[in-house]
């Protein structure tokens, strides 16, 4: 039994994919399956970012013939012909090997007449070669084909998805706000391989069954009129069959889906959260519950086995039933002189071809349908206009200098609430300058104001007296070191977590930061890190303390020799120790006074030893003024801050001072 909390776990995760849809490719012959499986494959690991985002449309099946769909298909089919070479050879393999199989049967029958009437073992021998010959140039030209169209497709998803990545990567921060990471990644992923396998060969593939399909059928009514009539009394049911058992199957493979999507998501965040799980100890809970979404989606399993059996079961009834109303009308011609035993033979071949060609053009079909829909989501997202436009303008340096004029902010998410409301405040190079106010109140709104991260709805923020806009984007953000209130690192060596922002640099500069960043001494202590510089910090940088990451992070932000120093304060409980270490960092550089530096600042310590606190509360600038002029203010902003802090008794209440 689940229990409540796991219930309600489970009917948010339900609720938030039951509205996903994904549809089926059905299959068809040989090759034509196998890059069906493989579309459901692509499809199936899908389902993870399905789960990480509640409102992820599923792939969409649309009317290719649109001209809206027509403009995307030919958008997607471009990055095949930038490699025309590769598509070009696939298709000669392509129609050689469909010619060579359209003939096969045709020689059979031929071989058949030669054993059966003509008794010739000379033609028998030449009919051999031939079917040698041809056997032969099937399979070189299978190899040619299958060869030419993998390695299409790599390079088309090599071309997809790295193009995607540098244009996600470009984005705005507000994509971001809009987009889960998640969604991000297994567009990258999955919805690539969807798109690249439609644009490699599937299209290829649906043009050779049609023309298997015609062709096969055109030499049935050659080799016999009267029994290609026979076939139109049993294929019409037969597809008939095909296309209920189609439906059936989508619509429980959808459901099996859906299934397997809550057990992805349910996974996912299992391990995402795994030491709160294991905090928790709800190792064997998780794993029951996980295997509960397993099950369920086995339920539909089962239904999808049933009906692929019975599938199965009819389909070789009414083929078989199929091949012997053929033999059987067929034998009376061949008894009444009408049409050879070969004839017969070769019509029978036929048939099987006509058959799985008709399956196929169904599978493929649909599989492209399928991707036309994936890749205009695709598109749409890398066609996301940037909306922060880069100026132009460059200095030799930047002084430091920062304004803010009657600043009024919305996030382009939440939009109608103004974050910030005509805020002004200017800081002078060199100064020290402390935001203080109650959580929410619109502190790292202005910073990222100040890193451009967005651009103001009224008024301006400047750098030395120039509108911030009027500058090069990346020449402004190289003029400011950021340091997160939870830094966070990148897997690999400490030294290229220090260099991350800097193309060149010496070993003295790594050193220095260090020194600045009091991290010199842990990172060179053998008996912490043997490998000195080269230590692995593991993902994200969990192999390292709170407060040596942020000690990192500090030491990454300095390399860069900014003007602008931006820090958000940890209020995150680092322990005494760390917390000592990161905050003798921050007061060495705010001693410098060669930097402009904006601390979020929760600490009395460092807010006391500002030029300036700047009291933001609501989105408002309330006061402006050093720690004494602020407390100086009666029933000020500031002076209930601190009474607030001391009442609240946490990291102040030891340094407090009023006076
Ligand atoms: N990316 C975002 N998209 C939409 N709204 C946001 C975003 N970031 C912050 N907000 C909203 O803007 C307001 C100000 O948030 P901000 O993070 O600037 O406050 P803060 O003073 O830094 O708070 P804290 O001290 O808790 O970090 C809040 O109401 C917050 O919900």
């Amino acid at each position: 039994m689940r229990n409540q909390s796991d219930q309600d776990r489970y009917s948010t995760i339900s609720q938030s994919t039951n509205e996903n849809t994904l549809e089926l490719p059905i299959q068809g012959q040989d090759e034509d399956l196998y890059v069906t499986d493989k579309a459901n494959q692509k499809i199936l690991g899908q389902d993870t970012y399905k789960d990480d985002k509640k409102d992820k449309e599923p792939p969409k099946r649309v009317n290719i013939f649109a001209q809206k769909h027509r403009k995307n298909l030919m958008r997607f089919l471009q990055y095949s012909w930038e490699n025309k070479k590769f598509l070009i050879f696939g298709n000669i393999g392509l129609v050689i090997t469909s010619v060579c199989q359209i003939s096969l049967p045709y020689l059979t029958g031929r071989m058949v007449d030669v054993i059966s009437t003509d008794k010739s073992s000379e033609d028998l021998t030449w009919l051999a070669l031939a079917f040698v010959t041809l056997g032969f140039l099937s399979a070189i030209f299978s190899f040619v084909r299958g060869y030419s169209f993998n390695l299409l497709g790599e390079k088309v998803m090599l071309k997809l998805r790295s193009e995607l990545f540098d244009k996600f990567v470009q984005k705005d921060v507000e994509f971001y706000d809009q987009n889960k990471s998640g969604e991000l990644m297994s567009r990258i992923t999955s919805d690539t391989a969807i798109v690249q396998s439609a644009a490699s060969d599937s299209l290829s593939i649906l043009l050779r069954n049609i023309i298997q399909f015609i062709g096969s059928f055109i030499i049935l009514w050659i080799i016999s009129y009267e029994l290609t009539m026979i076939l139109f009394i049993i294929v019409p049911p037969l597809i008939i069959g095909i296309a209920v058992f189609i439906r059936l199957f989508k619509k429980y493979s959808k459901l099996y889906q859906d299934k397997l999507a809550l057990g992805n998501s349910f996974a996912n965040e299992a391990f995402g959260n795994i030491r709160v799980v294991k905090s928790f100890a709800r190792e064997q809970k998780e794993s029951q519950n996980f295997y509960k979404y397993m099950q369920d989606a086995y339920v539909y399993g089962e239904k999808k086995s049933l009906l692929h059996g019975s599938f199965l079961g009819i389909v070789t009834l009414l083929g078989e039933g199929a091949i012997l109303c053929v033999l059987w009308y067929g034998g009376k011609l061949v008894l009444e002189g009408k049409l050879t035993t070969g004839q017969l033979s070769s019509f029978i071949l036929y048939t099987i071809t006509l058959s799985t060609g008709l399956l196929a053009v169904g599978g493929i079909s649909n599989q492209i349908i399928t991707a036309v829909g994936v890749s205009e989501k695709l598109f749409e997202m890398m066609d996301v206009e940037i909306g922060i436009k880069s100026g132009v303008k460059t200095k030799n340096s930047l002084d430091g200098n920062i304004s803010f004029e009657n600043v009024t902010f919305e996030y382009p998410t939440k939009k109608n609430v103004n974050v910030l409301k005509n805020v002004n405040f200017e800081v002078k190079q060199g100064q020290v300058v402390a935001l203080v106010g109650s959580s929410g109140s619109g502190k790292s709104s202005t910073v990222s104001l100040i890193q451009r991260f967005y651009d103001v709805n009224q008024g301006l923020v400047k750098l030395d007296n120039i509108d911030i806009k009027q500058y090069n984007l990346n020449w402004v953000r190289e003029q400011i070191g950021y340091v997160s209130q939870e830094p966070t690192l990148f897997s690999g060596t400490l030294k290229e977590n220090i260099v991350y922002g800097v193309n060149s640099y010496t070993q003295q500069d790594i050193d220095k930061a260090l020194e600045m960043a009091n991290a010199k001494q842990f990172v060179y202590d053998t008996t912490i890190f043997p490998d000195g510089l080269n230590t692995l910090v593991g993902e994200r940088g969990v192999k390292l303390s709170g407060g040596q990451k942020q000690r990192i992070a500090i030491a990454r932000a300095l390399i860069k020799n900014p003007k602008i120093l931006i820090f958000d304060e940890a209020t995150s409980a680092l322990d005494a120790e760390s917390e000592y270490q990161v905050q003798k960092a921050i007061d060495n550089l705010m001693v410098h006074g060669q930097k402009t530096i904006i601390v979020i600042a929760h600490r009395l310590s460092t807010i006391k030893n500002a030029d300036t606190i700047i009291v933001i509360q609501n989105g408002e600038v309330k006061e402006i003024g050093n720690h004494k002029q602020l407390l100086s203010i009666k029933d000020g902003f500031y002076t209930k801050l601190i009474q607030r802090q001391i009442s609240g008794a946490d990291e102040f209440d030891s340094e407090i001072d009023t006076k």
